[in-house]
Order: C-alpha cells, then structure tokens, then sequence
C-alpha cells in the first residue's frame, strides 16, 4: 500500500477511543497498515502530540479487545500519530493541517494519499468537505477517500441535502460510508453460505421459505446517548440502516464475482427497489412502535425510558420497532419479512432466521410433531449458523424429534467491525460500504413510517425492560399464523436433541 495519511476530524470523541484506535493498532501489528502511515487527530481540545498519544494508548488499554502488547511494536504505533486543533469553521485551521500533511509527506518523498475520516457529528460534514476542497487538502498526488459515520441524515430530504454537500468534494467512489453491521464477519459470509452450499443456494426462495425474521434484540439502554436517542428512535438509530443492509445482505442474489463492489451494490439496490412500498394506511398493520417501561435486566433493576436521564418528559420516542416487508421479485414474492430491533429486551442478539415451509399435512404433523426447518444464523455478540431438521425418534416410533446441524459449534465472539472496515477503506475496497443510492432507497422507504410517527398516528406499546417485546409485535406474526424464533427456544429445542449428523466445523 502506498504511503497514507488518515486525517481524523473527531479524535477527542467517544468513537475514536473505543472504535478507531483499537481497531488501527490491530491492523498495525498485523502488518495491515501501509508501510508509511501518519494519523493526525483533529479536535478543539488543547492537545500537544505527546497528550494525544497518551490518550491514544489509554484507548487501547480500555477498549483493545485483546491485551496491548507492552513492547517496541506500541511505542512504534503511537509515533504514527499527531494532534493539530482544529475548528470546523475555522480556516486557517485546515491551511495549518494542509501545510502539516504536506510537511509529513515531503519528508516521505512528496506522494501521499489521504484518507478523511469524519468521527463528528454529520451537520459538520458538508462544512467539513467545503473546507477540505477550498483549503487544497483535497489535491493529492495519490488517491483522497472520505470516510463517514452514520446517521446519514435523519430522513429524506436531509439525506439528500448532505449528500449534495459532500458530492461538491467528493465523487461518490471517493466516498465510503459506513455501516457496521456490513463489517460484521458472519454478515460478510452470508453470500458464501449461499454460493458454497447448492443445497441452501436451491432452497433460497419463495418456494422454500414460510418467512424470515431478522433481530437485532439489545439488553442496553440509551446509556449516554440520550440527546442524540431521544430525537432518532429505533427506527432512525436502527432500523433504516443496520437492519435494512441485513435484509439487502440476506436476499441479494450476487453474481459469482463477490469480488465487485459495483455489482454487490447493484443487487442490494434492486432489493430496495423491489420492497413493496408502504402506503400510509399500511403503516398501522404492518409496523409495531414501542417503548420500554421499568423492568429488570439480567436480574437488575431498570428504569423506564422516560426515567433515563436527558429524555425529554413524556417523550413518545420509539425504543423497539417490528416491521413486516414485502420483496416484490422473482426469487421472495409472497414471503414475508419481519424484522425487529429494539434497546432493554431480554438478551442480546443479532439473527437472522429462515423458516422453511411444511412439507407434511396439519394432521401428519400434529401427530408426528415434527418442528419447521430452520436455518438460524447468528450474527451477534456469537457467531453461528444452525440448520434444524426433523429427525424419527427412536423413543416413539411415529414420532420425530428436531437434531441440528452446527456449523460453528465453539460458537467464537465476533470479530470488530471496525478492523475490516478501516482496513477495506484504505485498500479502496468498498463492497462492504453503502452507496448513496442504498441510503437514497432505505430512507424512502421509512419515510412513510418517519411521518406517521410523528404525526402520532401510530400506537406507542409499552413492553417491560427484559421483555421481548409488546405484545403487537407477537400478533404481527401471529396474524400470518408464525411466531418469533427466540434464542432461548432453540437452546432449549437443542438442549433436548441428541446430535444426529457429524457436525461440520467451518473455520
Ligand atoms: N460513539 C459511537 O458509538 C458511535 C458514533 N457514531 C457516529 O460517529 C460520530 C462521532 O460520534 P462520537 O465520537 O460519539 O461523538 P463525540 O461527541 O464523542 O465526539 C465528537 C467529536 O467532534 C469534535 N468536535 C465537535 N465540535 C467540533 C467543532 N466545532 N470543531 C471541531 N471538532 C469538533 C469533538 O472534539 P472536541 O470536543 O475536542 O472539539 C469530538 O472529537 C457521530 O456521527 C456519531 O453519530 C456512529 C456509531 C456509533
Ligand atoms: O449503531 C448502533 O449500533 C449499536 C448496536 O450495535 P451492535 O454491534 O452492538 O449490535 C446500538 O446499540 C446503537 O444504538 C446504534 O447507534
């Protein structure tokens, strides 16, 4: 890789500590980081190089999700990094970094290319991008990338407004936003799943599938994010971004060639354009708002959201929503969607779960009892994938008990997003980032869902801390005679069950 500088905007704040300064050290000491590599942190707090590079080390202590390892390697890490102060509006601020980054690269032979990473809150980000272009720190002799976090905008017309903004200073390649559920290692294998296995790859549709659900259940709750919470909800937070890429990721049909950004963005932007549009009378049966009340969590008290401190009183803020979508194609006309998020339920989860049609009559299997097959794929904070099937039971000879196939039984945590991500930014692979059009399509979708809520024409369902849920959200499924495949179910079905098949170790 060519020489690099990562110029960081926000590297006092919250992201860069637990995410980014973990995540570059993991790929300095595995050698993935360009042979000549400079950080400059950016931010209005008064730090020199040596304070920031003690912050540095500190994150690493904290938040490295491995031990930091004491020797030559961490010192030679933090001589990476540089602080400049800088004010977003302040211009001379950026001739100062500019004169910085040109001083850095003059001393490695005068080519450099440059990697903006915005680790700021997004009104900055159009104010950010003027100021790279009219200060010169967007001319480089090798290639300039702009790296950014979510949320991009908070609905349509804001998206659109941002978007306008960076595009003046950037060309959408040039661009790489990021989602990091997209960095999730079993999310980026889903495609492999399908194109490995002819088996799954031939049950991957309509007339296979009864439905699916995909969760992304938390056990938190707004922790210290209430002012940026209270004005998003789950389905600005959640819902338009994360769980719409799973749904993308999941039903895309990609071409062989996993290796093409371009392609794997084309599909996921045809799965949007195929979702059934919401009408706003659609609106009330096929989306399920709520809010959680006190309850327990893991056996300890917790307030109700209204309680968290910094909500607004009487805040009608969504904290869990269910939805139920349409994908008006060849491969998933007829089977229906639902997906779920939400903050202090009972476990923290993050599946996908594909629930096989019946092949037997009601009345063979109310006497057999046989279980639908399911293929259930965790995501979070365990990685997995699990087939169930029926299998007869030699106890009860007309009789069947569910065994399962275990893809990954050590059941390994996940890895962090953010190492793959950053990596893929620097290597200009952007087959795990969203592309403008992805942001376009999910954030026109939701819009319906955005104006409903807020013209409160939507009930607001209460559920208990550490529960699953309200109620609506069951009878959503309910309706269309399913119902929600939970964790503890499977443990428990697994619990049951002797191993029947060989089970298969992936690594
Ligand atoms: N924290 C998280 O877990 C996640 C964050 N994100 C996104 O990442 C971005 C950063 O979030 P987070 O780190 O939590 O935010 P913080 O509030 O912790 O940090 C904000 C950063 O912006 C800097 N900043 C604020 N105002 C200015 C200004 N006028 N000029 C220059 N710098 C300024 C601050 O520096 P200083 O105070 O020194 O001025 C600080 O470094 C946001 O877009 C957020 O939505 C996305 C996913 C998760
Ligand atoms: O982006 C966000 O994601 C986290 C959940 O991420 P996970 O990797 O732990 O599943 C969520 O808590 C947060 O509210 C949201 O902003």
């Amino acid at each position: 890789m060519n020489p690099t500088t990562f110029v960081l905007f926000g590297a006092t704040g919250d992201l860069a500590k637990r995410k980014i300064y973990p995540a570059l050290y993991h790929l300095y000491i595995h050698g993935k980081l360009p042979e000549a590599f400079s950080v400059i942190g950016l931010g209005r707090k008064e730090m020199t190089d040596e304070t920031f590079k003690a912050h540095v080390k500190q994150s690493l202590y904290d938040f490295y999700r491995l031990n930091v390892k004491e020797d030559d390697s961490l010192q030679s890490f933090l001589g990476l990094f540089g602080f400049n102060i800088l004010h977003i509006d302040d211009t001379d601020h950026f001739v100062r970094l500019k004169d910085r980054v040109e001083a850095w690269e003059q001393g490695i032979g005068g080519t450099s290319n440059r990697l903006f990473y915005l680790s700021v809150a997004p009104n900055f980000f159009g104010t950010i991008a003027s100021q790279i272009e009219n200060s010169g720190l967007g001319s480089v002799t090798g290639w300039k990338r702009l790296v950014i976090e979510k949320p991009f905008g908070h609905d349509v017309a804001s998206a659109r407004e941002l978007n306008d903004q960076l595009s003046q200073a950037f060309a959408e390649e040039e661009i790489y936003r990021i989602d990091h559920y997209l960095g999730k290692s079993m999310v980026q294998r889903l495609e492999a799943l399908k194109q490995a296995n002819p088996v799954i790859q031939a049950l991957w549709t309509n007339r296979f599938i009864a439905n699916v659900q995909i969760t992304a259940d938390e056990t938190v709750g707004v922790e210290e994010r209430a002012g940026y919470y209270d004005k998003a909800g789950a389905l600005r937070d959640m819902f338009q971004n994360h769980m719409m890429q799973l749904l993308m990721m999941l039903t895309i049909h990609a071409p062989h060639n996993m290796a093409s950004a371009e392609n794997v963005q084309l599909k996921k932007k045809q799965v949007l354009e195929a979702l059934d549009p919401l009408q706003k009378q659609d609106v009330l049966t096929n989306i399920v708002r709520g809010q959680y009340t006190a309850g327990s969590i893991q056996g300890k008290p917790v307030p109700a959201y209204t309680a968290e401190p910094g909500i607004s009183e009487g805040s009608m803020n969504d904290t869990f929503i269910a939805a139920k979508l349409h994908i008006d194609n060849y491969y998933w006309r007829g089977v229906p969607f639902y997906i779920r998020t939400g903050k202090r339920l009972a476990s923290k989860s993050t599946r996908i779960v594909i629930e096989f049609k019946e092949p037997l009559t009601t009345a063979t299997q109310a006497e057999q009892a046989t279980v639908p097959n399911l293929l259930v794929i965790e995501i979070g904070p365990k990685e997995g994938i699990t087939l169930q099937l029926n299998a007869k039971d030699p106890d009860h000879p007309t009789g069947f008990k569910p065994v399962y196939i275990d893809m990954y039984p050590d059941r390994k945590e996940a890895q962090e997003a953010y190492e793959t991500l950053i990596h893929d930014a620097l290597n200009g692979d952007s087959t795990f980032f969203v592309h403008w059009d992805e942001v376009d399509l999910s954030w026109q979708w939701v819009q319906p869902i955005l104006e409903a809520f807020a013209a409160n024409e939507v009930p607001l369902h209460p559920y208990a801390a550490g529960s699953h849920g309200p109620e609506a959200a069951h009878e959503l499924l309910a309706a269309d005679g399913f119902h929600w495949w939970f964790d503890e179910e499977d443990e428990a079905g697994k619990a049951a069950s002797e191993p029947l098949v060989e089970q298969v170790t992936a690594s």
